[in-house]
This record gives structure tokens, C-alpha cells and sequence, in this order.
């Protein structure tokens, strides 16, 4: 099961603005391997260039050198939460209407998108697509159109009605808008980039451009870059109690950025040192199953004194094998990502660090395969609470009936799984592990929703 959100690169004021997306999205690529798009703005109107598949098959050179011009440019890489995997629905989303020439990227979902788009229907709306994303952008035409609202005011009357997750990217004419939702459970940082700004989801995309991080933006933030290099930022409710999504720092994000005012390296290595604390094992070595859990294993065995090792290799060249339609596609796809090194294996008592188990695809297959090759013992350590409620705020987690946890008791996973031991880290455990432990969600934990979602809320709830 991949777990991924999307991700959003933005830039304002630089001469090649649209190759300079392609790289921040590029850094990006782990966040969304659907679709992905750039708009930029060239003076006069919008230019786009979108398509299903990785950054890299997407742009061609001469989408990056003659067709996406000019200095201002938004992108986008997705993964589907509601609305299927289509072109049709890749972002950025664009529209005209009036003067008005207006992209959309949006990382997050929206909890209330069915009930606004059945009302905005009503009132004559046509929705091209089946996102969530859709709906923000009529609520901001009729925000201008009807009510005579500036842009700036119709984004934020948009995100005053929008219930759920989300971090905007908006490029309207010479414009370039920037949201966080009242929450802020999804990141968007901010950076400064030699004279121009840029925006994106993950640090890692600054780094990669040799821009300098400014600061996060704050939940309720709107912020705005027009013409002249002028900045503006609004808040557009009063900031309320953050519930920053903390799996972000568990799995998601890549481990060379900062999320959340902290680094994810740290993070997760802090998760297994707690994870080694809260449940010690005498054995031969620690192991990962990389790549998540890389960071998590370098922890417990530095908090426990076992050695570390690799047994578990992973083929960076699978793709997206997780979202097959059977579950023997799935436990074929885990065979092709992961291949334990069988001579360190064979009479070994083996501490295998994870960083999460959802459907429990991997740990299924991959610690069957331990054992076949001679595992005297397999401790499974997992570095995060086990995993209950689905996620509604931008994550694919699936539904209840296909979470391992929710339906069966760690006894009874383990002993399914073929273990001597299994612990996942407890809540206190993770909260000790981050900076700010107030300010995180832990819905799929614990179940306590910070928005609670609406009735007919679903990915396929507007095909
Ligand atoms: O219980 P499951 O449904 O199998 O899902 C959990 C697995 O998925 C994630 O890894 P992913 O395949 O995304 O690869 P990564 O660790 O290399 O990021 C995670 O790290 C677990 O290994
Ligand atoms: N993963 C995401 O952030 C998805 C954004 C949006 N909800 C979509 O489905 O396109
Ligand atoms: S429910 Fe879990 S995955 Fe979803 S936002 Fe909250 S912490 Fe993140």
C-alpha cells in the first residue's frame, strides 16, 4: 500500500521559471507518481503542459524552453485522494473566466467537496473533473464574478467555506497565491531563491535549487506575491490549534527535509531510539526494510547496541506496485521491491525495523521469505501507533475493513505473520519522538478526527 500526497513547487520572478518548477518537482517525486503539470504565466495567458506518469516523462525539453514562458510558474505532481487517476484530472487545474486566467494546485483533500459541489450545481456550476480540487476554483469565480470580490478576498471567502486539508498553490494572471488551510496539515514552506521567491511542499526542493528556506507558511495563511516583487501576507481566519499531519514526519516526507519546523532524518530516528526503549529484544542485528524504515532501524540500534545491517535490498527501479488490483499483484510487486541478502540470514535472531504496516503486504511476504532462508528469530519493531482510522485529509490510506490493525489484535498479527515478537511504537512514544508534540493529528491512530468528515466524503465519491 503507498501512502503519498502531492506535492507543489511554485516560483515568482525568474527567467526560466517553468525549468525551475521541473527541478523543484523533480525533488519532489516521491510524493505523487500519477500525474504531474506546470502552468506558467507569460505576460498574457496561461501556458500548461500536463501529463500522467513521472516528472521525468512528462516534460520534454521543449515544453520546459518554449512553450512554458515566463517568470511566474506553479506545478504540480499527484496523488489521487478524490477524483480517479486520469489526465482529466491531473493539476494544475486552469480556468478562464472574465480577465481572469487562473491555475489551481492543491495538496490535501477536502472533507465537504460533495456537499459543495451538489450546491454549486445547483446554482448552475459545470464541474470538468472529478477532484476536490474543482471546487475551490468556482468558489473563487463566483467569488469575483457574482460578489465583485478581488482575488485576493474570493480565495479567502473560498477557503473560509472548504472543509479539510489543503495547501494551495494559485497563480491568477501575474498573481501567485499561497494557502494553508486553518489547521496546517499539510507543510508548505516558503524560500527566497537568489532575487525571486519559491514555494514548495518539502525543504528538499530548496536544496536542490540552492534556495535559502524562509520560513513555513502558518495555518490560515494567505500569501501573496504580485508584480514589482511585492508581498503580502493575509490571514484569512484567526490561527487556530494546529493538527499538523504527523505521518508526514513518520513515512512521507523525504528524510533531508525539514517538516514542521524539525527534520525528518531526526524524527525518525528519534521514533526508534523510543521504539528500542519501550521494547528491547536480545538478538544478532538490527534490520530495516528500506526505505522508510531505514532511518527508524538506525535509531533503534544505535539506542540498543545492536549492530546494524542491510539485509533487505531494495530495487529502486519498481515504480508503483502498490496500487495493483489483486493482492497477488501486490505480494508480486513486494517480491520485485524487496530481496533479502540470504547468506546473512540463515540462524540469525533479527530485529526487522518498519516504519508503518498498513494492509500488512510487506510484512507478510518479506518476513515469510526471512524464514524460508533460516531466520532462527524475527522481532518486528514498527515505529509508529498501529495504524486504525483512515485517513480523509490527503492520504489513500485505505478503508477500515482493509487496515491489518483495525481488525485484528497485535497478538494475532503477529502470530499471522510468523513472529516471535511484534510492538508498534506507542502514541507517547511517537509524541516524545517530535518537537511540538502538541501541535499533530493523530486521527489514524487514535480515531479523533480534527474535522470531522462529511457524509458521502470518499475518493470515488464524484466520479
Ligand atoms: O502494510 P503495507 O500495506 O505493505 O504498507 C506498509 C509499507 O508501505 C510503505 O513502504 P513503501 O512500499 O511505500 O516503500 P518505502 O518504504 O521504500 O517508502 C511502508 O514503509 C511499509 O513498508
Ligand atoms: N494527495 C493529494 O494531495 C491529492 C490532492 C487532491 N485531493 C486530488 O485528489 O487531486
Ligand atoms: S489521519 Fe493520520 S495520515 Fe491523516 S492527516 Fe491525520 S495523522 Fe496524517
Amino acid at each position: 500500500m503507498k501512502k503519498e500526497y502531492c506535492g507543489l513547487f511554485g516560483i515568482y520572478g525568474h527567467p526560466e521559471a517553468a525549468r525551475m518548477s521541473y527541478f523543484g518537482l523533480f525533488a519532489q517525486q516521491h510524493r505523487g507518481q500519477e500525474s504531474a503539470g506546470i502552468v506558467s504565466w507569460d505576460g498574457e495567458k496561461l501556458c500548461e503542459q500536463k501529463g500522467m506518469g513521472l516528472v521525468a516523462e512528462v516534460f520534454e525539453e521543449a515544453h520546459l524552453g518554449d512553450h512554458l514562458k515566463g517568470d511566474i510558474a506553479i506545478g504540480h505532481i499527484r496523488y489521487s485522494t478524490t477524483g480517479a487517476s486520469q489526465l482529466l484530472n491531473a493539476q494544475p487545474f486552469t480556468v478562464r473566466f472574465g480577465d481572469t486566467k487562473l491555475a489551481l494546485a492543491h495538496n490535501g483533500n477536502l472533507v465537504n467537496a460533495h456537499e459543495l459541489r451538489t450546491e454549486l450545481e445547483h446554482m448552475g456550476t459545470i464541474f470538468q473533473t472529478s477532484m476536490d480540487s474543482e471546487v475551490i476554483v468556482h468558489l473563487i469565480a463566483r467569488g469575483m464574478n457574482q460578489d465583485g470580490l478581488c482575488i485576493e478576498d474570493a480565495v479567502a471567502q473560498a477557503c473560509r467555506r472548504i472543509k479539510g486539508a489543503f495547501s494551495l498553490l494559485i497563480l491568477a494572471n501575474d498573481k501567485l497565491i499561497a494557502v494553508k488551510d486553518p489547521l496546517g496539515i499539510r507543510p508548505l514552506a516558503l524560500g527566497r531563491m537568489n532575487d525571486c521567491y519559491v514555494l514548495a511542499s518539502e525543504t528538499c526542493a530548496f536544496d536542490l535549487l540552492e534556495a535559502d528556506f524562509m520560513r513555513a507558511l502558518r495555518p490560515g495563511e494567505m500569501f501573496i506575491l504580485d508584480r514589482g516583487g511585492r508581498q503580502r501576507s493575509v490571514q484569512y481566519v484567526d490561527e487556530q490549534k494546529k493538527k499538523q499531519c504527523i505521518f508526514e514526519l513518520i513515512y512521507f516526507a523525504r528524510p533531508d527535509s525539514d517538516i514542521f519546523g524539525q527534520n525528518v532524518y531526526e524524527c525518525r530516528r528519534a521514533m526508534g531510539m523510543a521504539l528500542a526503549n519501550e521494547a528491547p529484544v536480545d538478538a544478532d542485528f538490527v534490520m530495516p526494510f528500506p526505505d522508510s524504515g531505514n532511518y527508524a532501524a538506525v535509531g533503534y540500534a544505535q539506542a540498543s547496541g545492536l549492530p546494524f545491517e542491510q539485509c533487505m535490498i531494495r530495487n529502486h527501479y519498481v515504480g508503483r506496485t502498490f496500487i495493483q488490483p489483486s493482492q497477488d499483484m501486490r505480494d508480486l510487486s513486494t517480491r520485485m521491491k524487496l530481496n533479502p541478502v540470504r547468506s546473512m540470514v540463515k540462524g540469525k535472531r533479527i530485529v526487522v525495523v518498519e516504519d508503518s504496516i498498513v494492509r500488512g503486504t510487506t510484512i507478510r511476504t518479506r518476513v515469510k521469505r526471512l524464514r524460508e532462508l533460516g531466520a532462527a528469530e524475527i522481532h518486528m519493531r514498527v515505529a509508529c501507533p498501529a495504524i486504525k482510522f483512515p485517513c480523509y485529509y490527503g492520504i489513500d490510506f485505505s478503508s477500515k475493513g482493509e487496515l491489518i490493525a483495525a481488525n485484528h489484535s497485535v497478538e494475532d498479527i503477529a502470530r499471522f505473520i510468523g513472529l516471535e515478537s511484534l510492538h508498534y511504537l506507542s502514541i507517547d512514544g511517537l509524541l516524545s519522538s517530535v518537537e511540538y508534540p502538541k501541535d499533530f493529528c493523530l486521527a489514524c491512530f487514535d480515531g479523533n478526527y480534527p474535522i470531522q468528515p462529511c457524509k458521502g466524503a470518499g475518493k470515488m465519491c464524484m466520479e
